[in-house]
């Protein structure tokens, strides 16, 4: 969260304005005490519940961040043998993660397997044969859970919607009854759990109570055939305020909504917030390159782009955006932009600020989720850098790439092979 005290703005008891010129920009800066504040709320809304946590990786998988999760115990969501890694190297413990995806391969399964982690989160026939077959030649037994696709609209954005017949993600309730009427075809795979993820960024409770509602009624059905359910994973979802007058859900509200449809339960609950607990914790910093007259406003260049966060240009996503300097000024209205050759490289449109000058720094608030974690070298730009702020201390924690690093692995084509 930023303060500010006098004129200097303060992130995490950080002096921005000092940070930026000691780091350069683009920077992403991540306020620890934000996300252990957000860490903390969550868990005290299910105290008394048997719940685990497993944090979304993919919201932010820098290790700093994830090793945040690990010291108050939390698990995590990966999506690939990659965020196993990094899991790994932050100290989430291996039991406590969940894999979830359309699309883990039969080696990425044998290092998840190798690595001992908690659950595979099954969404396809398909899916259960390999793990079946890994797990066999590997001579272990893979816990599992059947991703149920729970035909509901979750009310979001339509490219981060995951819960509709429609969606590529889960399976109908057909096929995962198929599952556990034939769970002795596949001895290496005890499938004792259920999950459901039906989309992001969600500010509204219904879709998420007519989703519990839906896995609640599934796992009665399956319970009183006898099939023992040993983990209902609620998956993630819960929005955050990216813009005034927006009001996300309350932990406590969607614990309460969790409770009630799940009353009864007694196994292991699963949650996997992303967004929620690191979201409002990060900003990109960046300068101002140039500014830029324009046909209806004039342009503000920045030296971020859409590389560096993409939300803006492919959900035309809102993102506050706020000089770091508090001096009053008088207020202008620009297109917000950044160097990359596309259009589509914009941050705001008709965003109304305070004037700004080339070499001014800007805050881009709220990206602390799905900035850093997306970015590309589009345009041959480095990654930008990302660093932790804690209660007036910083930590470097991805230095700002270089050319060199940005090219590493690429060279001339010089030695040629046959197959
Ligand atoms: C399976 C799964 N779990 C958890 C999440 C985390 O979502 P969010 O960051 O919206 O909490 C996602 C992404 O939407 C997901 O696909
Ligand atoms: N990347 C998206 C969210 C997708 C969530 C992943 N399943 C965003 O920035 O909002």
């Amino acid at each position: 969260m930023t303060s500010r005290a006098g004129s200097v703005p303060l992130f995490d008891g950080v002096d921005i304005a000092a940070l930026a010129s000691r780091v350069g920009t683009p920077t992403y800066a991540y306020s620890a005490s934000t996300i252990r504040a957000r860490i903390d709320e969550l868990l005290s809304a299910l105290t008394g519940l048997n719940a685990l946590v497993c944090y979304a990786a993919k919201a932010n998988s820098n290790v700093a961040v994830l090793q945040l999760m690990a010291e108050h115990e939390l698990g995590a969501d990966i999506v690939s043998a990659g965020e196993l890694w990094r899991c790994l190297q932050a100290g989430i413990r291996p039991g406590r993660i969940v894999f979830s995806g359309v699309g883990k391969t039969a080696e990425e399964m044998r290092e998840a397997l190798a690595a001992g982690i908690g659950r595979f989160n099954l969404e396809s026939r398909d899916e259960l044969e390999t793990l079946q077959a890994v797990a066999a030649s590997m001579n272990t037994v893979a816990r599992a859970a059947v991703r149920i696709n729970p035909d509901v609209d979750a009310r979001t954005h339509a490219k981060i919607s995951t819960g509709r017949a429609e969606n590529k993600f889960g399976v109908g309730l057909d096929e995962a009854r198929d599952w556990f009427d034939h769970a002795a075809g596949f001895p290496n795979v005890r499938l004792d759990g259920l999950h459901a993820h039906i989309g992001s960024q969600l500010l509204e409770l219904a879709p998420i109570r007519q989703a519990l509602q839906r896995v609640a009624a599934f796992w009665h059905e399956l319970r009183d055939a006898g099939h023992a359910i040993a983990s209902i994973d609620v998956g993630g979802g819960l929005g955050v305020r990216y813009r005034e007058g927006e009001r996300p859900i309350a932990a406590v509200g969607y614990v309460a909504a969790i409770r009630e449809a799940l009353a009864g339960f007694d196994g292991r609950l699963v949650l996997e917030p992303g967004r929620w607990l690191v979201a409002e914790a990060g900003v990109l910093l960046t300068r101002v390159i140039r500014i830029k007259p324009g046909a209806n406003h004039p342009f503000l260049v920045l030296d971020a782009a859409m590389n560096d966060l993409l939300r803006p240009s492919l959900y035309e996503a809102w993102h506050d955006i706020e000089p770091v300097d508090a001096q009053p000024r008088p207020l202008e209205t620009y297109d917000v932009v950044g160097p990359v050759c596309e259009t589509g490289d914009t941050f705001a449109r008709a965003r109304t600020l305070p004037r700004c000058n080339a070499g001014d720094l800007l805050m881009i608030h709220t990206t602390g989720a799905y900035g850093a974690s997306m970015a590309s070298t589009y345009n041959s730009r480095p990654l930008a850098a990302e660093v932790l702020l804690d209660s007036g201390r910083y930590a470097e924690v991805r230095r700002r790439q270089t050319w060199q690093e940005m090219i590493a692995g690429e060279q001339a084509a010089r030695h040629w092979h046959t197959t």
